[in-house]
């Protein structure tokens, strides 16, 4: 099994890649010899009794209703032992060294055993993703309002913005009202220095270039928040007297890919490299994330791409000693000639009634230069309660649960 193997800078060394396909989850049968428990997976893999003893699922040990651990991990012996065992049609039950007893089901057993990445599948919601080019325009995913009032629709919009990276939602009744609700039906608004649901024009009513009508490159959210935002959504209530501020999409997944092909080392830097970055436009704000991060991060676990942060407006310093920037700043100067190539540019004219909902950590978005009156509404949500929302629509809450202790 690949190991993956944290650097001084805390990122994960490689072999790095884009995980366009969900892993399948290989099965594997459990045998119970000498008092142990062992999968059959080429040589016999032995299950340790501790991890065995502390994720015992019965009720004196997890707590149905929390779903939280109640047993206490290090009053299990460390010399716990099987006493005896006996094999049922489900798995096995287990009679413990320390008086307790437990039954593990052959699927607990067998998914102690899964690689790295089949682990991840249901902890990080993987699942089939299509990448995409400016091509993109003429069959963009697409969802009415009128199909978004169920779970099956809220499930819809989530399968394709975790699919393609974005989803429109049409025919949404034109108020802030109306865009807020539907919003909520993924998961709370996340609150920021800019407020809640958002309400916007070029005021500069906050210090940041989104309050202005200028041209915004292809950039993401709130790099400098620990915690990038997960979903940002746009909706154009209004624009008068004037033109322009026509909105930009790119699939950063796809064109890191085409990155990584066209020249593997400047992925590796963009990789491993840490950035920093800030937002200290507003009187007496100067948020920086606790630390820097690399353009692209990846899973030290399995090595897939799981979040891009780029905006170079928001860029900070570039963690490396100064006379060593150079490589930095080429590697960057591929990315974003790749980035601003008519093929990966999605340019779309939002209108009122289109909602735009995105995966913050992979599309990154633009505008073009305006003219007049132009007010957007939206909102930013977190990554962790729209994945929550998406994986127990997908996977289903038993699966999510029965995959805990394994994942
Ligand atoms: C809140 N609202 C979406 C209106 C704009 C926020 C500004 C985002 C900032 N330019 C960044 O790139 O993080
Ligand atoms: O005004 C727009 O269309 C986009 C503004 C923007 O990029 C942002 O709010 O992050």
């Amino acid at each position: 099994m690949t190991q993956f193997y944290q650097t001084t800078l805390g990122h994960s060394k490689g072999p790095f890649t884009i995980q366009e396909t969900a892993p399948s989850l290989t099965t594997y049968p459990f045998k119970v010899e000498e008092n142990m428990i062992k999968v059959r997976s080429g040589s016999d893999v032995v299950i340790p009794n501790i991890w065995l003893r502390d994720n015992c699922q019965c009720s004196s040990c997890m707590h149905k209703a929390t779903k939280q651990r109640l047993l206490d991990t290090f009053q299990i012996p460390r010399d716990i032992t099987i006493r005896s065992s006996e094999i049922d049609p489900e798995g096995v039950r287990v009679k413990w060294s320390d008086g307790h007893e437990s039954h593990y089901t052959a699927d607990f057993l067998s998914s102690s055993h899964m690689s790295y990445l089949q682990r991840a599948k249901v902890r990080q919601d993987l699942v089939n993703i299509k990448l995409w080019d400016e091509s993109i325009a003429q069959r963009p995913p697409i969802v009415s309002y009128d199909n978004f009032h169920d779970k099956d629709g809220v499930k819809d919009v989530l399968d394709k913005i975790r699919t393609f990276g974005f989803c429109y939602i049409d025919q949404l009744p034109v108020s802030p009202e109306a865009t807020e609700k539907a919003l909520e039906r993924i998961a709370f608004i996340r609150p920021t220095h800019y407020g809640g649901f958002y309400d916007f024009t070029a005021d500069l009513a906050s210090k940041d270039t989104a309050y202005t009508n200028i041209y915004l490159e292809a950039h993401t959210d709130t790099t400098y928040f620990s915690d990038p935002a997960g979903l940002q959504a746009f909706h154009l209530l209004e624009h008068s007297g004037g033109e322009g501020g026509t909105s930009l999409l790119v699939d950063g997944f796809k064109v890191a890919k085409d990155l990584n092909h066209l020249d593997r080392e400047a992925y590796h830097i963009l990789s491993t490299v840490n950035v920093h970055s800030h937002a200290s436009g507003n009187e007496g704000i100067s948020i920086q994330p606790y630390r820097g991060f690399p353009v692209f991060q990846h899973d030290p676990e399995t090595g897939i791409l799981l979040q891009i942060r780029w905006n170079s407006s928001d860029r900070a310093g570039v963690a490396l000693p100064v006379d060593q920037v150079e490589e930095w700043y080429d590697a960057a100067r591929k990315w974003n000639d790749l980035l601003k190539k008519n093929e990966n540019e999605y340019w779309c004219q939002l209108t009122p009634g289109r909602l735009v909902v995105f995966d913050n950590w992979r599309v990154l978005h633009g505008r073009s230069a305006f003219t007049g009156k132009r007010r957007i509404c939206g909102g930013y949500i977190n990554r962790d309660d729209w994945i929550s929302k998406h994986k127990m629509l997908h996977f289903g809450q038993d699966a999510v649960m029965k995959h805990l202790p394994t994942g």
